[in-house]
């Protein structure tokens, strides 16, 4: 780097903190940021006489915002050195080591939330102030007032700076997100931004719909007499303040190393979002003696995550067509590797997506991968643009078929029933697990039967002889008898799951249940009022389902006929507990999960996989994670296995 791209690299940086910081809407990634920081550093450490005052690396956050009330910490709040690597975290323990010895160190997640500062006085909650610039912040007290985390008061009446972390949940992130481009705002990038944006509210009946959570990590200004860090957090917790469900005391780099691969083995099953995990000296006195630099503690570092955000390049948009004719956009991006994996292509919902994010081919965007989710893009560049950027098209017609499309504004649909890729998609998902579940039937094999002419719609498969598939590439004898006798043993299938198979617009797995209980075979003259008059289904659903019958009357009756499904009978469960109730079960029980479901829906419980204000009650094993603590903090009561097993 030389002194000219050093000058030029402060500036960006400040542009990206400002906006970053000060305008809760950056226009970098933070891997793109935490990059191009480094290379800074790196330059300053080499000429400390070209060291520019306002450079990023020399302070911390950003500014006060106009509107709000400043306010000054008693004592300072800090930024936190990062380190990458296992050798990056050994080089920083030998450098704490050499200053004071052998040290224990106290190791905790580190949520991306804002920074916040509450101020306790007389056992009463005074003030809240924003981490700011370190010195001074910004007042959000009565926003802070709102989260059901904060306690307004506590035991301890002394003095006290209670420094934490404001989060707000990924699926809550995600909500409001929906939210804001329903209403036409921009979405916020990323949890952190969303909570401090949050907090940022003028209006504090905003803040409380947030839903925000607040977890203590340090004390500022304080008389407590607790001489490591780890015993006055206990101190803390015992307020009645969250403590954050993983936390070690470590000695030796091995065990920080394990804790840290325990942590983002944790990564997506924590409802909140984790960048990292922090190492602290755990002895006060201690930390006194290794001190500040002008930005960070020399007793803390943080050891960060892999990154899940990249930012890279919108090539092309290309088009699928689903079974039930929608066709989805899908993003071709330049490759980048997220956490090991390589990623060429993202996800877009549809084409108003495009629009309302206003999504260029040729545009730079910020893509996230996190567990099994699906890549998607999570904000535009604009800034980047060049005038280059192309709009992208709706399409009106279908890429497979070249028939013209229906557009219905959110959905666009090929209509024609034989279009090669609809059908090939509703092979598919008729054949899959939980659906008719036709070992063998893969996709490439439907794709083969469909391209060879062997078939053209499900039906076409009970009409499949060995003659047939005999002379297709790959076909042999043992292959064949397999694939006819998976097909042959899906007559007398429970009716629910042929329903489910079909593959129609909006009804899944539980609503095809809810179906065959409600009308067996009649199914197909079902009317919208009976439909509707079951619970859990809606009009959307009983629409689409009226719809597919008003086409495929006759398919659907043909398909019953060749089948054979096995109609349930409809039993009334008797009285007992959790009939009609919502139920979700986690964690290891005495029998699989799968058993317990089918126990609990046989006395007329619904079972889903995921807590929600809804649920009425939790039913844990051993090991239960998220889950329970989800519903912990929803306040949705919670059931050991045996306490269930004594309610039945
Ligand atoms: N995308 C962008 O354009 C852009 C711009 C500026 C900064 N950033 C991001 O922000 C980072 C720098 O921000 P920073 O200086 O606030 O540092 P930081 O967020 O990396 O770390 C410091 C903060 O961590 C928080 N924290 C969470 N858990 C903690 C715990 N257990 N103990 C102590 N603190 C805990 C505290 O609020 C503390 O202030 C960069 O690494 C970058 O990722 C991004
Ligand atoms: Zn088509």
């Amino acid at each position: 780097m030389t002194q000219e791209q050093y000058n030029n690299s402060v500036d960006l940086l400040k542009k990206w903190a400002h906006a970053y910081y000060v305008e809760d809407n950056p226009v970098a990634s933070d891997d793109e940021y935490d990059r191009l920081y480094h290379e800074v550093l790196d330059y300053e450490t080499a000429h400390p006489e070209h060291l520019r005052e306002d450079s990023p690396t020399q302070r911390v956050g950003g500014v006060v915002r106009e509107e709000f009330t400043k306010a000054r910490h008693i004592r300072r709040m800090w930024s936190m050195e990062d380190v990458f690597t296992k050798d990056e975290v050994r080089e920083w323990l030998e450098r704490v080591e050499k200053n004071v010895g052998r040290c224990e160190y106290f190791c905790e997640p580190k949520f991306d939330g804002a920074s916040m500062n509450l101020l306790y006085e007389e056992g009463k909650l005074k003030r809240a102030i924003t981490r700011g610039d370190g010195v001074v912040g910004e007042e959000v007290t009565d926003n802070v007032r709102t989260i059901r985390s904060v306690p307004l008061s506590i035991e301890y009446k002394g003095l006290i700076e209670i420094r934490g972390e404001v989060v707000i949940r990924k699926d809550d992130f995600e909500a409001i997100n929906r939210e804001r481009l329903e209403e036409g705002e921009t979405p916020f990038a990323n949890p952190r931004n969303a909570a401090a944006g949050s907090l940022r509210q003028l209006d504090s009946s905003i803040t409380a719909k947030r839903r925000l959570v607040f977890y203590p990590w340090g004390i500022g200004e304080n008389t407590l007499s607790q001489t490591k860090l780890s015993e006055k957090m206990d101190f803390i917790y015992a307020q009645g303040f969250l403590k954050p469900p993983y936390s070690k005391e470590c000695t030796t780099l091995e065990e920080i190393e394990i804790f840290y691969q325990f942590l983002i083995s944790k990564r997506d099953e924590i409802p909140m979002m984790m960048d990292g995990m922090v190492i602290k000296v755990d002895e006060i006195e201690k930390q006194e003696e290794l001190g500040y630099t002008v930005k960070f503690p020399k007793w803390m570092c943080a050891y960060k995550f892999p990154a899940i955000e990249k930012v890279t390049k919108l090539l092309d948009i290309t088009l699928q067509v689903g079974r039930t004719g929608v066709i989805t956009p899908v993003a071709e991006i330049e490759p980048v590797n997220i956490e090991g994996a390589i990623v060429s292509r993202a996800t877009l919902h549809n084409f108003d997506e495009i629009e309302r994010k206003d999504i260029r081919i040729g545009d730079y965007v910020i893509i996230i991968r996190s567990g099994d989710v699906i890549p998607k893009i999570i904000k535009v560049l604009e800034d980047r643009r060049t005038g280059e950027e192309i709009p992208v098209k709706r399409p009106t017609y279908c890429p497979t078929c070249g028939s013209e499309l229906l557009d219905e504004g959110a959905l666009i649909k090929c209509q024609n029933l034989e279009c090669p890729d609809r059908v090939v998609n509703s092979i598919i998902h008729f054949a899959k697990k939980g659906c008719m579940d036709i070992d063998g039937l893969g996709s490439k094999i439907v794709e083969q039967l469909v391209k060879e002419g062997k078939i053209h719609d499900i039906l076409d498969l009970y009409r499949l002889t060995y003659e047939d598939l005999a002379d297709l590439e790959g076909f042999k004898e043992k292959k064949i008898n397999n694939l006819l006798g998976a097909i042959a043993a899906t007559k007398g299938a429970p009716l629910h799951r042929l329903i489910s198979a079909m593959g129609i617009e909006h009804i899944g797995e539980v609503a095809s249940k809810a179906l065959a209980l409600e009308f067996g075979l009649d199914i197909v003259d079902a009317t919208f009022d009976e439909i509707v008059a079951i619970d859990g289904i809606g009009e959307e659903m009983a629409n689409s389902l009226l719809e597919f019958m008003r086409v495929n009357r006759e398919k659907v009756l043909k398909l019953f006929e060749v089948v054979q499904p096995t109609v349930e009978e409809k039993v009334e469960a008797e009285e007992n507990p959790f009939k009609g109730k919502s139920v979700v079960l986690t964690g290891t029980m005495s029998e699989s999960r799968g058993k317990i479901k089918e126990l609990l829906e046989s006395r007329g419980a619904k079972v889903s996989s995921s807590v929600s204000k809804k649920t009425d009650y939790v039913i844990y094993g051993e090991d239960a994670g998220s889950k329970l603590t989800k519903a912990e903090s929803l306040g949705v009561t919670t059931l050991t296995e045996d306490e269930m097993r004594k309610m039945l």
